[in-house]
């Protein structure tokens, strides 16, 4: 199968039967869903439900010792127990993951790491890529080392590298969490743009417990509770008729919080 045939005929994503096993204990059970090029879907649940898990078996990095069975396919290709060096290029999925201390280079520049992983990039391109994740404004950006960023700009410069990868799949586990809102909108709008790239429309599964965060940016949403599937939705449907218990009980929260801020926001104009 040729790689055009896979992107527009195939899901990018399609799991099936997917589980996942950890000391005899059965943490994922009988996932079955798929993303096709260009759909932004997100994974909720609690914490603790299984959505981690989830991703880190589609990206080929579970915990080790973990049991898995069932299919993943990436653009139409068998990955399930694949780690990510075994897989060829096009089943590989770019990845941007909550902690991330751990995806660069303690030891190298970040101006060497740039170049490193995108070395074809000219100076414009790296400069309007960092950019668009807000971080062009940094003194002596290139010269300085991971430890010498905040958290949440590590975590931009992450997000900013996982854009430009040529992956046809990007799996996102709470990547704006450490991210101040303004920040955190920005970040939005560049996996937006990947996905919509008109010439290279990616998939994206956007893991988060926050709901108000997903319905900004996904269509169609996936809600795991105890390792399974639970409702499968679109992001309308899911918040004005959401069916399952957990469901309800996610969708009132966020509206009930929504409603406060928004008697805040009155307040403070009141007061002003
Ligand atoms: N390496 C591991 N060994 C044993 N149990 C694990 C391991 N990783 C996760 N678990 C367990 O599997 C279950 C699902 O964990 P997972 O990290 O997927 O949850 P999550 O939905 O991503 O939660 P959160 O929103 O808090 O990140 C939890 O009960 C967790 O304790």
């Amino acid at each position: 199968m040729t790689a055009d045939r896979a992107k527009n005929v195939e899901p990018v994503l399609e799991v099936k039967g997917l589980m996942l096993e950890i000391a005899g204990e059965q943490r994922v059970a009988d996932l079955c869903f798929s993303v096709n090029a260009g759909e932004r879907v997100c994974l909720l649940g609690a914490s603790g439900s299984g959505k981690s898990l989830t991703a880190k078996m589609i990206t080929g990095t579970p915990p080790a010792g973990a049991k898995l069975s069932g299919s993943i396919r990436v653009n139409g290709i068998e990955v399930c127990g694949k780690h990510p060096v075994a897989r060829c290029a096009q089943s590989r999925v770019a990845t941007v993951f909550q902690d991330s201390s751990t995806a660069l280079n303690p030891l190298m520049t970040l101006g060497k790491q740039l170049n490193l992983a995108l070395p074809a990039a000219s100076a414009d391109e790296l400069a309007a890529m960092l950019e668009r994740v807000g971080l062009d404004e940094i003194p002596n950006f290139a010269a300085r080392y991971p430890a010498e960023l905040s958290g949440g700009q590590r975590q931009r410069l992450c997000i900013a590298l996982a854009m430009q990868s040529s992956s046809a799949l990007l799996v996102a586990d709470e990547p704006t969490t450490a991210l101040d809102v303004l920040t955190q909108q920005r970040v939005l709008q560049v996996m937006r743009d990947a996905c919509e790239n008109a010439e290279n429309p990616r998939a994206l599964l956007f893991i988060t417990h926050d709901i108000a965060v997903a319905a900004q940016l996904c269509g169609r949403a996936l809600v795991m509770e105890n390792g399974r599937l639970v409702e499968s939705a679109s992001m309308a449907q899911l918040l004005n008729n959401p069916q399952h218990a957990y469901t309800k009980r996610l969708v009132a929260a966020a509206k009930h919080s929504t409603a406060l801020h928004r008697n805040a926001s009155a307040l403070c104009a009141v007061a002003v």
